[in-house]
């Protein structure tokens, strides 16, 4: 669990405990309750050494505080779920509530009879077999040898373990206890079920099948439950109440609904104080997303992406089309400029085979010429042979052959330089851009204007080092400006002098972190600075930091659709507040988002907090109604942030 994990309350845990009062029974009062762990504080190898330890009163012990202060009150028919990260103490909770453990401080009071669903196997034998193991854990909870007999085949049939009935439980997996257990403790009534692990350990059909049987147990008999989950949608699908502990200590208590949705954005994620507490606001602020603000572009993998994004950019037929590795990103940033040169895609395939998804796209666009980014390394011939095979009879193929991204970037410089000659079109621009390998997020952030301006990428070969063939490349009287994307021990300060004196100006570009850098490079766009360019922003393409992939290809899509990129870690508060504070700054001019990538890169809360700070900043900016009169509860919010379209009607907006 990350060290710097923020523990301080969110909301008005007093508030929630005195709105829990009401008319219902309390069956579980949880007051003040702390545990205090005592560890040995040194680490002892063998009970031997820990004996010596102790008999020379040399065992020094230290303190762990598992729970601190920790109150809540379940009531009758409440189901009542916890949540928190690893290690934060919700299982040392349910002991103490089963009575299992004593709390150091504080009292837990239980009204009622419980059965516990704790610790997996704590009441089984391994070496007995599952028939025996029924009624040896059958007793352990109480029940008679009768009982048990009378409920066997409902256990047995629940548990679905008929056929194994005679196997030893060792050989059984864990999902396989899970469900014997389940089965047994849930065969009488109980007035309070607590369940721990057992909802996370069984497969999906044993988890429904639990999951209707506590939901049978509350309908039909108003029994409490208990519930601990890393599964935030099962406690949000199962709970009425639930509270959030990290570290022992109270993080939030409220509706389930309201506890799981701070979770799934605030959980386990990084971040300073401040960072959550705007993320916390936003993600509690009643602004209405309309649902043409949100959209997403995502293929099955980084080639599906990449064609989406081509599709969007409706390039001419016949024309030009790159294909680059879609493992190496530094060729795809070099290929920008030139993809602006030649107005032409940039396609990503695999090194062995060309994905389908892109042989159709290149089938679509039927060009006259394929530029091969690499050599037999990077993109196999076969790749090659295919991509000739898609195209239209009469494509050429054209390999920039090299194995090696920094002489392969200099190469499409060259490339470049001969296709405007021998194209008629405008070459490159007399601005350069050196960069450290490093440096992804800050070239796709600048893709919209190396597309736009015809910008080309170098880079150095390795810390300070500038191969003589790159170094020619910018001083040889093609530039007059380099923008550097790293420090002093990247690319040295003798190299820019070498460059001035070769009529070559330079500036360094350095951001405090990746999303400063993000922030400067935005600016730096639509500033006017680079000559010939200033690019507007309409539409963010939001990218996860997580996965640049998405992103190798889309610079041409940014600049036909005066779009720039914001880079986002959704996991870390700091990059969200940043995104947030960045869309507020933009005061209005940002007018709509487009996430790439699936829901494993941005979740339905991630985009619906970015969608709410643009929608208040054109709120703000007088460009919209604050739809105060729409304005919905969260979790009956009506927006679909699963539509994927909005961007392909921006970028017919925008040509
Ligand atoms: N008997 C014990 N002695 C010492 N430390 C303990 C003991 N039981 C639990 N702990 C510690 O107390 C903390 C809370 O543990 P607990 O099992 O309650 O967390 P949890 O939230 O249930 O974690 P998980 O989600 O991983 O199951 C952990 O750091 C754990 O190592």
């Amino acid at each position: 669990m990350p060290e710097n994990i923020n523990t301080t309350p969110l909301g008005d845990i007093e508030r929630e405990l005195a709105a829990a009062v009401d008319d219902r029974p309390v069956m579980v009062d949880v007051d003040h309750v702390s545990m205090v762990f005592n560890m040995a504080s040194q680490q002892l190898n063998s009970l031997k050494e820990y004996a010596i330890a102790l008999a020379k009163r040399e065992l020094m012990f230290k303190e762990f505080r598992a729970l601190d202060g920790v109150s809540f009150t379940v009531r009758k028919g409440d189901v009542f779920g916890i949540l928190g990260t690893n290690g934060s103490g919700k299982s040392t909770m349910l002991k103490i509530i089963a009575g299992v453990l004593e709390p150091t401080e504080g009292t837990c009071s239980i009204n009622g009879s419980i059965a516990p669903l704790i610790e997996l196997g704590a009441g089984f034998d391994m070496e007995l077999t599952a028939r025996e193991n029924i009624f040896l854990n059958g007793a352990l909870l109480g029940y008679s040898k009768k009982f048990i007999q009378q409920h066997f085949d409902e256990i047995v049939d629940f548990a679905e373990v008929e056929k194994f009935l005679d196997m030893p439980m060792k050989n059984y997996s864990s999902g396989m206890v899970a469900r014997i257990a389940f089965a047994i403790a849930t065969v009488i009534v109980p007035e309070i079920l607590i369940v721990d692990e057992v909802l996370s350990v069984g497969d999906f059909m044993f988890q429904q099948k639990c999951e209707r049987r506590i939901t049978q147990l509350i309908k039909e008999h108003d029994v409490t439950v208990l519930i601990v989950s890393h599964n935030n949608d099962q406690i949000e699908r199962l709970c009425n109440k639930a509270i959030w502990i990290e570290k022992g200590h109270t993080r939030m208590m409220g509706s389930a609904a309201d506890v799981c949705r701070a979770y799934r954005v605030l959980g386990g994620h990084v971040g300073s104080a401040e960072s959550e507490a705007a993320v916390f606001s936003m993600l509690n602020s009643p602004t209405r997303v309309p649902d043409e603000l949100v959209s997403s572009v995502a293929g099955e993998s980084r080639y599906g992406t990449a064609v989406k994004i081509a599709e969007k950019c409706r390039f001419a037929q016949g024309g030009s089309l790159i294909l680059a590795s879609g493992d190496f990103s530094l060729p795809c940033m070099s290929a920008q400029g030139l993809s602006g040169m030649l107005d032409a895609p940039v396609l990503l395939s695999k090194h062995e085979s060309l994905p389908d998804v892109v042989a159709q796209e290149i089938a679509s666009l039927a060009p006259h010429r394929i530029v091969v980014l690499g050599g037999e390394d990077v993109l196999s011939s076969e790749v090659a042979e295919q991509a000739k095979d898609a195209a239209r009879d009469g494509c050429a193929i054209e390999r920039i052959d090299c194995n090696e991204s920094v002489e392969l970037a200099r190469l499409i410089f060259d490339f470049g330089k001969r296709a405007a000659e021998e194209d008629g079109v405008s070459g490159w621009s007399k601005l350069a851009i050196i960069a450290h390998h490093d440096c992804l997020g800050d070239l796709i952030t600048l893709s919209p204007l190396l597309f736009n301006q015809h910008i080309p990428v170098f880079y150095i070969r390795e810390l300070g080092v500038i191969d003589d063939a790159t170094a020619a490349s910018i001083q040889g009287g093609d530039f007059t400006d380099l923008l550097v994307l790293g420090v002093d021990k990247h690319i040295p300060d003798t190299f820019l002098a070498a460059c001035a004196a070769h009529g070559v100006k330079s500036e360094r570009l350095i951001g405090k972190n990746p999303y400063d850098a993000n922030e400067k490079i935005n600016d730096l766009i639509t500033s006017g600075q680079v000559e010939g360019a200033r690019l507007t922003i309409d539409n963010l393409i939001v990218s996860s930091v997580w996965n640049p992939a998405d992103a190798f290809a889309a610079g041409a899509w940014a600049a036909k659709t005066d779009s720039a990129f914001l880079l986002e870690d959704p996991q870390n508060l700091d990059s969200v507040a940043h995104a947030i504070s960045y869309i507020k700054k933009k005061g209005g001019s940002v007018k709509h988002l487009t996430f790439l990538g699936d829901s494993s890169q941005f979740g339905r809360l991630d985009k619906e907090m970015l969608g709410k700070a643009v929608q208040e900043a054109l709120v703000d900016a007088g460009l919209a109604d604050t739809g105060a009169e729409d304005a919905q509860p969260a979790e009956t919010e009506s927006t679909d942030f699963t539509s994927t379209d909005a961007a392909s009607a921006n970028t017919q907006e925008n040509e």
